[in-house]
């Protein structure tokens, strides 16, 4: 018999091991994060935890009571119906009828982008159908695809200016000069991805040691140094280049996309790791990606593409238009910052690559698919170097004195950046036994499971990490905003990478989020109490 009618439904629901979920659910004394740590001890419970795939996939059916949950709930708390579905994670969502908001606050809306790819796909269940499936998994990825390239051949069309003509659909197919180009530079990237040593990122939780390769500092120097000694033998080669830019756009394009098809066929027919991963709409995994750390011909799918073709637009884009601006209008110290932000920046990414590399998002939680591995070689020149590409046709009208602080505090947020994200690894290679600002650090001990069992970890509250959680995107939002404001004249135009970039930021940001909160649980949830902010120290 049942005492009460909670204890009923706990019992319909699916014996004691519900019983105690929702007792240490409705104990936990932060309501704030009850949604999410529900949904880690419903996982755990069931035997669905997200770092124990293989157990996961064979007790896969033993959570079948989790849709009961919900009815069981509303029980619980004699609360009002649950909320429309939220797609993946709700079927874990036992009570999703929280009235606080915190730190955390509620599932932010940007959940319904996001792709949770390392959350170890085995472990949650195929979504249900309805709206909200076809939306994120159909309309979201073909948007995205879609949405890419139709802006970027009308900003590139838009940014030649007044003397652009009509637009000509056919340099989407690139022309003689633009493939000779991308091909001299896709190949080039390729041999370089055989010299230096190689560097080795975090074991993941299905046992690939994910393998780089080095040098990315010497590989910068000698790209930029032939781009600039070419003009020796090509004095017109940076006025070719900005005359076929769309065209060199294009055909980077189908080369990103080959790429993608490629990685995803390999991810269907020969993954490198029997990682157990739950099927999803054929669209919806071509654009999110397969495999974690794919490697084709010998060598990191999404270094080679992110890393070492999309980053070497980032150095010869602003290179040759600032050779063409200087060849058109003279000197402007406006286009002269834009040029060395951009240049400093892309020395700060080969000089931090490794870490890059081994510790950021991109490579420990997102796939090589289209986002990351196809969308680089067309987004990165087309959109993240957009401005630069817009400003030849139209000077910065800036003054000096404007132009040169928004150099100077471009500086200092770039040095900022750097300093929050080394901060962070400094203090995770020497596991906490490092100085941050002059001082021991003070961390919380957290701990997360894997295939090999308990694994520990740290997260710091000293530093920058201490005073808001994603300090290194707000610097990173400001140094493309500085890098930007001289073009400001124009209008929104040179703003387009910090619109694009800056959704892509808070995205990420919960992305983040939604996987610290899966791995650490309490943990993380305790990081939030004391470092309440996301991007702005009081603010937000
Ligand atoms: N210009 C651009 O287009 C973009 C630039 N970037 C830049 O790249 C850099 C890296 O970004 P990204 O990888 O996204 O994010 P982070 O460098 O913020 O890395 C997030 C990870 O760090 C770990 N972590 C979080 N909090 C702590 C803490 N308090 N102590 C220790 N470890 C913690 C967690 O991983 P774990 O599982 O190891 O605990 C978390 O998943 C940033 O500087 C960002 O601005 C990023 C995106 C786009
Ligand atoms: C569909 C669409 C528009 C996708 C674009 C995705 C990529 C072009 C970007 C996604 C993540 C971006 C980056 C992450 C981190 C970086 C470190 C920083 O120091 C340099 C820039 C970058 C490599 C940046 C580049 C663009 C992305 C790969």
């Amino acid at each position: 018999m049942c005492s009460s009618e909670v204890d009923c439904a706990i019992e319909e629901f699916s014996g004691k091991r519900a019983k105690d979920l929702v007792r240490l659910v409705e104990k936990s004394s932060s309501s704030k994060f009850k949604d999410m740590e529900k949904e880690r001890m419903c996982m755990k419970t069931s035997g669905l935890h997200p770092s124990n795939p293989v157990k996961a996939q064979q007790e896969k059916q033993s959570c079948e009571g989790r849709f009961q949950g919900r009815k069981l709930l509303c029980a619980v708390r004699k609360a009002r119906p649950l909320p429309p579905s939220r797609g993946l994670a709700k079927n874990f969502k036992v009570n999703f009828n929280t009235s606080d908001e915190g730190a955390f606050g509620r599932p932010s809306p940007f959940h319904v982008l996001s792709t949770y790819s390392n959350l170890k796909m085995t472990v949650l269940p195929a979504p249900e159908k309805g709206l909200h499936y076809i939306f994120r998994y159909y309309a979201v990825p073909v948007l995205m695809m879609g949405g890419n390239i139709i802006i970027t051949f009308y900003c590139l069309w838009y940014g030649k200016g007044p003397d652009r003509g009509p637009f000509d659909p056919c340099v989407m197919m690139g022309n003689a000069f633009a493939w000779k180009f991308v091909g001299i530079l896709f190949i080039w990237c390729f041999l370089w991805m055989y010299i230096g040593g190689k560097v080795y990122g975090p074991v993941t939780d299905y046992g690939q040691i994910p393998e780089y390769t080095g040098g990315g500092f010497r590989f910068y120097f000698i790209t930029t140094a032939s781009y600039i000694l070419l003009h020796i033998p090509y004095p017109k080669l940076s006025w070719w280049f900005y005359e076929n830019f769309a065209q060199i756009v294009a055909a980077s394009h189908w080369c990103g996309l080959t790429i993608a098809v490629l990685l995803f066929i390999k991810g269907k027919v020969a993954r490198d790791y029997d990682e157990k991963i739950a099927p999803y709409p054929l669209i919806h995994e071509f654009y999110r990606g397969i495999e974690l750390h794919p490697h084709i011909f010998g060598f990191d799918a999404k270094q080679y593409t992110v890393a070492r073709v999309g980053m070497t637009y980032w150095s010869i884009v602003p290179l040759s238009c600032y050779f063409v601006s200087l060849d058109k209008w003279g000197y402007n110290a406006g286009f002269t910052v834009n040029f060395i932000l951009q240049t400093i920046y892309t020395v700060k990414f080969y000089f931090w690559e490794w870490e890059y590399m081994t510790q950021t998002l991109d490579n420990t939680l997102d796939r090589a698919g289209y986002y990351l591995c196809g969308a680089s070689p067309i987004s990165i020149p087309g959109l993240c170097l957009f401005s630069t590409f817009f400003m030849v046709a139209h000077p910065p009208l800036v003054s000096n004195f404007t132009a040169w602080l928004l150099f100077v505090m471009g500086i200092v947020f770039i040095i900022l950046e750097y300093q929050v994200d080394h901060q962070k690894t400094e203090f995770r290679r020497t596991d906490g036994k490092c100085l941050v600002w002059g001082k021991p650090p003070k961390y919380i001990e957290a701990e997360y499971e894997t295939s090999e069992g308990k694994k520990k970890s740290k997260l710091l509250i000293s530093g920058y990490w201490g005073k808001v959680r994603h300090i290194n995107y707000t610097f990173d939002i400001t140094i493309g905003l500085c890098t930007n404001m001289v073009g400001y004249h124009y209008g929104i135009w040179p703003f387009l990478y910090n619109i694009i970039m800056g959704s892509l930021h808070i995205h990420r940001l919960t992305r983040d989020e939604y996987k610290c909160m899966m791995k650490y649980g309490h943990a993380y949830e305790k990081y939030c109490r004391i470092v309440p902010y996301r991007l702005i120290p009081g603010v937000v």
